[in-house]
């Protein structure tokens, strides 16, 4: 039972909870402990096969989830997404945009206009409608242009937060630390002895004890979607250890 009086078990019962980027890393974790905290869940990203592999793996567990291609950056992909909630779960009460992109690791300058509207078209246009996206508070040298585009989701999860409150809509944003995931490989190889240490480009990476999971962001955005979260919106909360926030 928690301080509120809410009994946790089964916390998102009969919820229903729409997760982007969520058949690997951060995003399956979260899909799966939504289903685990008793919400429908639809699970979404862009190749067919990771999200059967997805779906299938989760309803082996028990959980109640659906799956259907979506890339992000298109329109009518997010369009069927939320037809699909509507049709499988009655509506959506919970959206988390986990969907992001880096196709660049090197220097800002000279960097081209289609990999700047690529990485500012998935990472924060899309999450502009949204709820609970995930950003970034400290960049890295050489992730400049993904520094940019997760720094925007700062405003842009307290701008839409005061637009949607007579809504009676929450936004929040995760700032994961470095999670083991494919995504963050590139900036892990850099780490040596999980100290404090030089990458192989020379610039200088925080992190000291250990890497996060990505079940370690799931339980936040489980709370974040509970009623014990009623009171709290536009807020930017970091799950980071002691690391450099991505
Ligand atoms: N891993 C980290 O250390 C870390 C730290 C901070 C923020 N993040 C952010 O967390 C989010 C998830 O990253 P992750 O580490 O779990 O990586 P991941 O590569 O394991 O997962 C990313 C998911 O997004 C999907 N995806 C990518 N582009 C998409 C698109 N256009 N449309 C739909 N789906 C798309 C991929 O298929 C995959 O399922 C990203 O937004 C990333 O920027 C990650």
């Amino acid at each position: 039972m928690s301080s509120t009086g809410i009994d946790r078990k089964g916390i998102l019962a009969e919820r229903v909870a729409v997760v982007t980027g969520s058949t690997s890393g951060i995003g399956f974790a979260i899909a799966r402990r939504l289903a685990q905290d008793g919400a429908h869940v639809v699970i979404s990203s862009r190749k067919q096969q990771n999200v059967d592999r997805a779906v299938a793996q989760l309803q082996r567990e028990g959980l109640s989830v659906a799956g259907i291609v979506c890339h992000v950056g298109k329109a009518e992909d997010r369009e069927r997404l939320v037809a699909t909630a509507l049709e499988h779960c009655g509506g959506v009460e919970f959206l988390v945009c986990c969907a992001g992109v880096n196709p660049l690791v090197g220097s800002m300058l000279g960097t081209s206009e289609q990999i700047w509207d690529k990485i500012l078209n998935v990472n924060c246009e899309v999450p502009s409608p949204a709820a609970e996206p995930v950003a970034a508070l400290h960049g890295e040298e050489e992730l400049g242009v993904y520094n940019v585009s997760k720094t925007a989701l700062l405003a842009l999860t307290r701008t839409l937060a005061l637009e949607l409150a007579p809504k009676d809509i929450r936004v929040n944003c995760l700032v994961p630390g470095v999670i083991k995931t494919d995504f963050s490989k590139v900036v892990r190889i850099g780490y040596v002895g999980m100290s404090l240490s030089s990458s192989t480009s020379g610039s200088i990476i925080r992190c000291r004890g250990k890497f996060g999971e990505p079940e370690d962001c799931a339980g936040v955005v489980s709370f974040l979607c509970s009623p014990d979260a009623s009171y709290i919106t536009g807020e930017n909360i970091a799950v980071a250890g002691f690391s450099s926030r991505l």
